[in-house]
């Protein structure tokens, strides 16, 4: 059952084994709910039979009925609520750690907004239904067999009565289900399409106001606005006219049942005790069927929330061990890769780069080179040919030993909305304040943190927003010597740094790298010329490789970017 549960309804382990303990527990609340039903049917047999029993048997059946609800009702709470919030939290964390599992190509299918969704607000919604709508559900699909047997073997024509329309007002729910399914589908998809322009409007308002766009995206926006209210009007209405009609049907097996009742009493074939008993009955069971009606539609709309997290949880993760590398020779072999299918980005891509060595990546821009450094690094994994460091397949090393051993300076810095010293020490955890501040100063960052009013304790805005382009490199940089990893890849560092940055940076970098594998991307490439070999790139394919003076005569491609390059210098708007 617990799998079922885990299963069905994307649960943690510890999330299943709560759901059937607040499902038995509910069952038992259905059960116990039906004993002061029985206990008036005592009372009125002893009315017409005059078959008195003590005050004492009451008093001592009311308390025992208490005592019973109390205790059952308890457990239902405490595992429905107190578990239910501790299984959101889980839950949050069993997807953060899946999706901390899998590669960048996740990532670049699907947005972020739509994923801290899932995380918040579909977990939001799964938690109100675990506690609301989950237990209690399974719990009356439980009891309603067993009251079912029992009415049908007290009298079959009016367990019947009682029976039969409450399974018309379910198949009626069940029957509406695939539309209430579809329906919600698409409101869900549009929130998330809606949530999503609307992160894009914030983000992108420097572009929105330097190109004038405040009024055309506001009016798309409350067009979407619109769209979204009318879906989300269609899918309420798809829930609520089934609920309705069931509703009514309920009703009216009311009805039938004091008909079919007074009917059969009258004929002589029932006393009024039974009539009573199944009056009563009747009535407990509509109660628990107006509330688990409205359960189902909550399970429904939850749908498809529960398939997103399955969705998550069913990508490919990365796997790999921990694994010992003896030298950091990095060897791709035919590597071939594509971001979408269709788009073949890498073409049996082969050069090798060696340690103690430079290697730099040279070509047209959106030839391949970043995506190379990101397979190298598995940001993302290739898909033919192999990538070796010191011999071993990187899909057998595990990301986490693999990122140990990789500094990446990307072109795109990332920071923490944290202090300028806990986002170098990203770099080596460990690392004291005095290597920090070493590291700020190879890479040339200490005269910009000394300005600070805090130094290097100053809080540096989401992304590092307080900071300026070069700022925030030379950040990452200072991050990428504190690692002081084997392999050292980058990627365009230079590009938003001035010339006098550039030389000290490099003059630190020079020290570092020594008997490390380095890979670099530049397209000054003035800068690579002394590299100990230049790869070139052109659509995704090695067109030659060697050293800068080869290169000039076998390449014709190397040869037409430097003659670029060259323009470029003397280049004036
Ligand atoms: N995340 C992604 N999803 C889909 N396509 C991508 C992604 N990143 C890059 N591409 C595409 O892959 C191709 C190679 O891009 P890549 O960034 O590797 O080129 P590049 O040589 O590093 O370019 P540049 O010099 O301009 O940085 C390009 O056509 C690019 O549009």
């Amino acid at each position: 059952m617990n799998n079922l549960f885990k299963k069905y309804f994307a649960l943690t382990d510890r999330g299943a084994s709560d759901l059937v303990r607040a499902s038995l527990a509910s069952f038992l609340v259905y059960i116990v709910n039906m004993l002061p039903a029985i206990l008036l049917m005592i009372l009125f047999n002893e009315l017409v039979l005059g078959n008195v029993k003590n005050n004492i048997f009451y008093i001592g059946f009311s308390v025992l009925v208490l005592v019973i609800m109390y205790i059952l009702l308890r457990v239902e709470y405490n595992t429905l609520y107190n578990s239910t919030y501790k299984e959101s939290a889980n839950l949050r964390l069993d997807i953060a750690d899946t999706l901390s599992k899998l590669p960048l190509s996740y990532f670049s299918k699907h947005n972020l907004s739509d994923l801290s969704q899932t995380i918040m607000a579909d977990v939001a919604a799964i938690e109100h239904a675990i506690s609301h709508a989950m237990a209690k559900t399974i719990g009356f699909f439980m009891f309603f067999p067993l009251i079912s047997i029992l009415l049908l073997i007290g009298n079959i024509k009016l367990g019947l009565a009682v029976i039969l329309p409450i399974i018309i007002a379910f198949l009626l729910i069940v029957w509406s289900k695939k539309i209430q399914l579809r329906e919600n589908i698409k409101y869900y998809t549009k929130l998330r399409d809606n949530s999503d322009s609307f992160q894009e409007a914030i983000e992108l308002q420097q572009e929105i106001k330097s190109f004038g766009l405040a009024k055309e995206i506001k009016e798309n926006l409350y067009k979407k606005m619109e769209e979204g209210e009318k879906i989300h009007l269609k899918a309420e209405f798809t829930a609520v006219v089934p609920l309705l009609f069931s509703g009514l049907v309920v009703q009216i097996a009311f009805a039938i049942v004091i008909l079919v009742g007074t009917g059969l009493f009258l004929k002589g074939e029932i006393n009024v005790l039974y009539l009573i008993g199944y009056i009563l009955a009747s009535i407990k069971i509509k109660e628990g069927v107006d509330g688990v009606s409205q359960n189902i539609a909550e399970l429904y709309y939850i749908d498809a929330m529960i398939n997103r997290i399955k969705e998550i949880r069913s990508t490919k993760v990365q796997k790999g061990e921990d694994k010992e590398i003896s030298n950091y020779d990095i060897e791709l072999k035919d590597v071939s890769f594509a971001y979408n299918e269709d788009t073949a980005v890498l073409k049996n891509v082969s050069f090798t780069a060696n340690q103690n060595e430079v290697t730099a990546l040279v070509g047209m821009s959106g030839c391949g080179k970043t995506s190379i450094l990101r397979l190298i690094s598995r940001l993302y994994d290739y898909d033919g040919g192999k990538i070796k460091i010191g011999g071993v397949d990187i899909k057998e090393i595990s990301t986490k030993s693999l990122f140990e051993k990789i500094s990446i300076v990307f072109q795109d810095v990332t920071l923490f909305n944290t202090s300028i010293a806990e986002n170098i020490r990203i770099g080596k955890k460990t690392a004291t304040d005095k290597e920090v501040k070493e590291a700020a100063r190879l890479a040339n960052c200490e005269e910009f943190i000394n300005q600070l009013p805090e130094g290097y304790d100053t809080v540096i805005g989401e992304n590092g927003a307080t900071l300026s382009g070069g700022e925030r490199q030379r950040l990452s940089i200072a991050r990428a010597f504190l690692k002081n990893a084997p392999i050292i890849i980058l990627d365009e560092i230079a590009a938003s740094l001035d010339v006098d940055n550039e030389k000290k940076i490099q003059e630190s970098l020079n020290h570092l790298i020594k008997n490390k594998t380095v890979i670099i991307i530049s397209h000054r490439l003035k800068s690579v010329e002394n590299a100990d070999k230049i790869v070139i790139i052109d659509n995704g394919e090695v067109e030659a490789f060697g050293k800068h003076e080869e290169l000039m005569y076998s390449s014709s491609i190397y040869n037409n970017l430097v003659e670029k390059a060259k323009l470029a210098e003397v280049f004036k708007y």
